[in-house]
């Protein structure tokens, strides 16, 4: 068994993170970590997320050095689930030390000069191992994601809206010169389980956000390899993310091209699914499934996806990476073979 530390334990992706591992035939938890002076600190994990009362009783431990030092000598690697500045500073600290570390936040996702300062609102300091960390997009990336010492895991809008262009990319289906648009609507625990006026049980409705600045718009283009615009709206209600992408294709794309593009990319994964009906929200909830479908009139292609943004947008996504990595089945721990 490997033990795996995980560091931003009581938040929404860390709790679900600490729940596959429970579950997974190769992972332990080698300890359930929060900030140092976190008001959580020493608290029963069950205590905050009683959904595993009686099935993870560990503390959450505060991050001081002496928790470091244990993690670097008791852990063989370190999940983060913190906030991308956290996790900027934290990571080649557990990375000198010769641990993987698999990162859920966006702190080492896309390389380039100023990136993070223009969408971040911070200075990247560590150019050295952005430029050598893998994007865990598990469906895509297998060889870096096994080479690489530091995973940088997708955001969730990126996961579901990369495995819908992705296939039409690489099949060069897509029209020169077209962008393709995505909209996409999250569930509120997309931002996070920090209690906010804005993501409020009152306040959410369905509204769009982050018009044409949010992040994920360079994250997805940049890894796509092809400008996309993207636009995001918060749903009311907890969990998932359906989002549909409108492509213009090249003249003469026949449906039978497309078809094989999604079998091309997605046949034998058995986390892709190419549903064969619309995707919705419900299906994929509490799952680490991404359901696929398409439809076309003429040259205009639709393409709905949907995912849980805790699990395929980011916990288990990260357990993928961590069993890609490792040399386990990419699907361990998270559906019965
Ligand atoms: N929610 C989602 O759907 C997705 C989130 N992500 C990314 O994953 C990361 C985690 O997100 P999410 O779980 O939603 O966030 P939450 O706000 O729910 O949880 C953040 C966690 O980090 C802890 N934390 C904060 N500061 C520190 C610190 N200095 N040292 C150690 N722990 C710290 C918090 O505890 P405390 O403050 O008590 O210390 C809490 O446990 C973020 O980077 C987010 O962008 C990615 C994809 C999807
Ligand atoms: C509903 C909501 O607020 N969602 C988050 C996205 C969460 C995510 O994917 O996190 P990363 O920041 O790690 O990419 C947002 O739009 O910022």
């Amino acid at each position: 068994m490997l033990k795996a530390a995980i560091i931003g334990a009581s938040g929404y992706t860390g709790a679900e993170l600490a729940g596959l591992i429970l579950n997974h035939p190769h992972l332990t938890l080698a300890g359930l970590y929060v900030s140092n002076g976190s008001q959580d600190a020493h608290k029963p994990f069950s205590s905050l997320h009683p959904r595993w009362r009686g099935l993870i009783e560990l503390p959450l431990l505060p991050l001081d050095g002496e928790a470091i030092s244990r993690i670097h000598t008791e852990a063989d690697l370190v999940l983060l689930a913190t906030a991308h500045e956290v996790s900027h500073d934290l990571a080649p600290g557990f990375l000198a030390k010769g641990l993987p570390v698999f990162d859920l936040s966006g702190a080492f996702r896309v390389p380039g000069e100023g990136f993070y300062d223009q969408f971040y609102g911070f200075h990247h300091q560590h150019g050295d191992w952005l430029a050598k960390a893998a994007y865990g997009l598990a469906e895509w990336n297998q060889d870096a994601i096994k080479a690489a010492q530091l995973i940088a895991v997708p955001g969730c809008y990126p996961t579901a809206s990369l495995s819908a262009l992705k296939p039409l990319q690489q099949a060069a289906l897509v029209a020169e010169g077209s962008r393709p648009i995505i909209s996409a609507v999250s569930g509120v625990s997309g931002a996070g389980r920090k209690a906010s006026v804005a993501n409020s049980f009152c306040e959410v409705s369905l509204k769009p956000y982050g018009v044409f600045n949010h992040r994920h718009q360079p994250e997805i283009s940049h890894h796509l390899g092809k400008q996309v615009v993207f636009q995001p709206h918060l749903g009311n209600f907890i969990r998932g993310i359906l989002a549909t992408v409108y492509v213009q294709l090249k003249e003469g794309v026949s449906d039978e091209q497309i078809a094989a593009a999604y079998q091309a990319a997605y046949q034998g994964q058995q986390i892709v699914r190419l549903a064969g009906q619309w995707p919705q929200i419900n299906d994929v909830a509490s799952t680490p499934f991404c359901d696929l479908h398409w439809a076309r009139d003429g040259d205009q292609l639709i393409v709905v996806s949907a995912i849980d943004n805790l699990l395929k947008g980011a916990a288990s996504q990260a357990i993928q990476c961590v069993n890609i990595h490792q040399g386990f089945s990419p699907v361990a721990g998270l559906i019965k073979e």
